[in-house]
């Protein structure tokens, strides 16, 4: 599903309201949905404070103020500053026909929701005063909250806290989520996340055309690959892996492990001469072959058609592997899926992606975690006005590649913006190793055909339901067979 920015969502609700649903009308929506959910979520709550910003947020919280009063729930409504007179919240507050307090004198009791309609969308600096003061009683006395469209102090476009936030039990957005939903700390902030229809018609997204997506099978199972009866091995994709050393070659196996449970219908690890023991005594089905040097795995990667090489996982961070890199990035046929050490080589030669030759020059895959991004793009790590998702864009333009930004809120972009965010993420794939198999499963489903942001997209969502599926106490070696499982799965349907 499309993830609109609150730029974009601001446009949706004007277009909305060129196609005849007035602001106020999608105002009345809005409270109406926050007060079903109030319901819903929270049936053992029959006090409720309603907490009112100046803004629309402030709108939606009266709608839903009088529609729970209406329904025999004891609320009571208390304002931080009035709405601007003539506006759709100050119709919607006069239509509450109930006491309003101020804010600083709110105390918050703990039997009590508190339906949080301060900010939303319009947030757009640091709460102070007694919004702060506010919403540190509310925190430290512990009662439940239930956010309209986000939990104040929470930035809708980057997820990020501007000073202070509350933490809400539910929050309950409306028409498509938006970025701060979905990327940390926001994500947790939120709790529960309910989506609710406010009358806004789908068709106003062929107008906004919103370049970021949740993540998730819909973007991309019709491009699985799937192989017809006549597929012969190298036709289903011939993928490559290079080995590190001797004492760190564990890491290249796992990578082409995942590769051919990910359905790859070869795979070779391409090992150094010191590494061929250790490769050729655990390897069954992956194919091994010595790599002396740069040449002759390029020899190998024309010869035998190899659709895309898997680079960095316990590679080496010498010359010797720095040569290896520079002269994979002038290969033409092959994609290349860049992690661990060969991103740590990029970074300490940045002219290496800069100079790349742009004419049928390879698809590149960078699989960064945040430190390793830190290396590659200092300056976009250090913008903190970026979200996440911008610098995974920006850094996608600049490397003219797809970049999966790794963490419990992974996002892939891609270098024309495109941009995804996954969300089925579990902390049981913070674990040694989990990032080979990511990448081995990216350049399986490249050298089965699909195009290197699908691809991306789909291997990090495959490898978060193998981990959820794993779960607790799962090791690096579990993924590839979970993975299998739930590609088998998405296959099959
Ligand atoms: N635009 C529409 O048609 C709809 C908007 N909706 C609601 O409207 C919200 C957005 O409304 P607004 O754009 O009015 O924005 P908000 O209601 O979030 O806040 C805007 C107001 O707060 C002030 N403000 C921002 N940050 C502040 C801070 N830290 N301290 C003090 N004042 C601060 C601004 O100056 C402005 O007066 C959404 O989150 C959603 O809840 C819904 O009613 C659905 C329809
Ligand atoms: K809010």
């Amino acid at each position: 599903m499309q993830i609109l920015d609150p730029q974009e969502m601001n446009e949706a609700d004007r277009l909305a309201a060129a196609g005849g649903v007035t602001t106020l009308q999608l105002m009345r929506n809005a409270g109406a949905a926050v007060a079903r959910v109030a319901f819903e979520r929270f049936p053992d709550h029959s006090r409720i404070d309603v907490l009112c910003g100046p803004g629309n947020n402030g709108g939606d919280g009266f709608v839903a103020a009088r529609l729970l009063r209406q329904s025999g729930c004891d609320v009571r409504v208390w304002q931080n500053a009035p709405a601007r007179p003539g506006s759709d919240a100050d119709q919607v507050a006069r239509e509450w026909d109930g006491d309003v307090g101020t804010l600083a004198e709110f105390q918050p009791d703990v039997r009590a929701l508190v339906i949080d309609a301060l900010y939303g969308a319009g947030l757009s600096r640091a709460l102070a005063g007694d919004d702060l003061a506010a919403i540190q009683r509310i925190r430290q006395n512990g009662c439940r909250v239930l956010a309209v469209d986000l939990p104040s102090g929470v930035s809708g476009a980057t997820g990020a806290v501007l000073g202070y936030a509350l933490k809400a039990d539910c929050t309950v957005t409306f028409f498509r989520k938006k970025p701060g939903h979905l990327l940390y700390p926001g994500r947790e902030l939120c709790g529960a996340l309910v989506l609710a229809d406010i009358g806004i018609s789908d068709a106003v997204l062929h107008l906004i055309k919103p370049g970021l997506w949740e993540n998730g099978p819909a973007l991309w199972q019709p491009h699985l690959p799937k192989p017809n009866a006549t597929a012969h091995k190298y036709r289903r994709g011939h993928v490559a892996v290079l080995s590190g050393g001797a004492t760190s070659s564990g890491a290249a196996r796992l990578a082409a492990e995942a590769a051919a449970r990910a359905g790859a219908g070869a795979v070779t690890v391409l090992s150094p001469p010191a590494a061929l023991l250790p490769n050729a005594a655990h390897l069954t089905a992956t194919m091994l072959r010595r790599v002396e040097d740069a040449a002759a795995a390029r020899t190998f990667i024309g010869e035998r058609k190899v659709a895309s090489v898997v680079c960095g996982p316990g590679f080496g961070t010498g010359d010797w592997h720095g040569s290896m890199v520079a002269s994979l990035l002038r290969v033409n046929e092959t994609a290349l899926v860049l992690d661990a050490d060969a991103i740590t080589l990029l970074a300490r030669d940045p002219g290496l992606l800069q100079d790349r030759p742009t004419e049928a020059a390879p698809s590149i895959v960078l699989t960064p975690h945040e430190g390793e991004f830190g290396r590659l793009f200092p300056d976009l790590a250090a913008d903190t006005a970026l979200s996440k998702v911008d610098r995974a864009r920006l850094a996608a333009r600049r490397a003219q590649a797809v970049v999966i930004l790794k963490g419990p809120d992974t996002v892939v972009a891609a270098s024309d913006g495109r941009a995804a965010i996954n969300s089925n993420g579990t902390v049981w794939l913070a674990t040694a190793g989990s990032g080979d198999v990511l990448a081995g499963i990216v350049a399986a489903l490249i050298a089965g055909g699909m195009p290197p942001f699908g691809a991306a997209c789909a291997a990090v969502w495959v490898h978060a339901e193998a981990g959820r599926e794993e779960g607790f106490g799962l090791t690096a070696e579990d993924l590839p067979q979970a993975a299998r499982r739930v590609l088998a799965r998405l296959i099959s349907r």
